[in-house]
């Protein structure tokens, strides 16, 4: 039987009143009066009560955000209408991919920033990193759901063969799919592989102090300090600006947020279960061993002690799952 082919004409009208049914769906879920324009907008920075929202069109308005409509951070994406020239008001927050978060003061979490797609986890040979450290980095960024991107930096500190030989102790983790690379903040092109891995991604940095973080972001935003002081200046937001998580975007279509806040980003407060499924390795063998209330230490029949002895966990990655389950006991 022949399909039945619609007019043109027909098919215009169906898709108006789609649209109609679209718009009408979205005014009521925003409580928009008719006639008011509403768009999309990403939240470059947060300012107190007020927001810093660049439109599609890459234009900048600050915006005040209703209270209701609870944490608005750095990365989130919102529907926002405008009220004046450079001005608007935040009135939906859109579900985030993913999010950040810092129990505060009172022991809550916090978010700090949303929508992240990847962790850029910064080591370098002097301070010399820790197993210990890198690995809480690594279940940080599984808990989140991003991609975590293990970055040596200072390349350029020592030889080839001893860089090598460094390069050789993270083979563990490119062994269970966590892509190494290297890199120098204080090289000429030392900086290419890390901007190739940022491509099309929306990234923080995190590391140990001293490590470079700040003199890798200097170098791929070297207009990043002009940028926020202008940022101040025309919004009358003071000074404090360059201390506050900010959005930025690079010419080959990477995000970065960045603030001191972000990069000194730590796992926070997590359960057994998950400390387990943070190890991404562990997941084939979890609920294998033979008894189910195992703490995989040293009982027999323990699916994670005989995938070590088979060669199949890096040892060094059970002692660390030990040491992090012993500070939640
Ligand atoms: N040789 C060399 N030195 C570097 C490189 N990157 C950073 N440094 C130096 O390492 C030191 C620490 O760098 P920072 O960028 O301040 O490190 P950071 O991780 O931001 O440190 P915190 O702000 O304390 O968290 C500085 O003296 C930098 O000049 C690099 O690629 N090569
Ligand atoms: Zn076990």
């Amino acid at each position: 039987m022949a399909r039945r082919r619609l007019t043109k004409r027909q098919r215009e009208r169906i898709a108006q009143v789609q649209e109609e049914r679209r718009d009408r769906l979205a005014r009521q879920a925003l409580n928009a009066s008719e006639g008011e324009e509403v768009h999309q907008g990403r939240v470059i920075s947060r300012h107190g009560q007020h927001l810093l929202v660049q439109a599609v069109n890459g234009q900048q308005y600050h915006c005040l955000f209703r209270q209701n409509l609870g944490e608005i951070v750095c990365g989130d994406k919102v529907l926002w209408q405008p009220v004046a020239d450079d001005q608007g008001v935040v009135v939906s927050l859109l579900p985030r991919n993913t999010v950040l978060s810092r129990p505060d003061y009172s022991g809550r979490d916090k978010p700090l920033a949303a929508n992240i797609t990847r962790l850029v986890v910064v080591l370098a040979p002097r301070p010399p990193p820790t197993g210990y450290l890198t690995d809480q980095y690594l279940i940080a960024a599984e808990l989140i759901g991003v991609n975590a991107l293990i970055t040596l930096n200072k390349a350029d500190l020592l030889s080839p063969d001893e860089w090598q030989a460094f390069q050789q102790e993270f083979s563990r983790y490119e062994n269970i799919g966590y892509p190494v690379i290297s890199v120098s903040a204080k090289k000429e092109h030392g900086l290419e592989p890390l901007l190739e891995h940022l491509k099309g991604q929306t990234s923080i940095l995190v590391g140990q102090s001293g490590v470079g973080k700040s003199s890798l972001i200097n170098a791929i935003l070297p207009h990043r300090d002009e940028a926020v002081g202008a940022l101040s200046e025309t919004s009358g937001l003071g000074r404090h600006t360059t201390s506050v998580a900010t959005l930025h975007f690079l010419d080959n279509g990477a995000e970065i947020i960045d603030s001191p806040g972000v990069r000194s980003f730590r796992l926070g407060k997590i359960d057994r279960r998950e400390l387990e499924t943070g190890f991404r390795e562990f997941s084939p063998y979890l609920g294998k061993c033979r008894f189910s209330n195992c703490r995989h230490r040293n009982e027999p029949g323990c699916a994670l002690i005989e995938a070590v002895e088979a060669g199949n966990i890096h040892p060094e990655r059970l002692k660390n799952f030990l040491h992090m389950a012993e500070q939640l006991d």
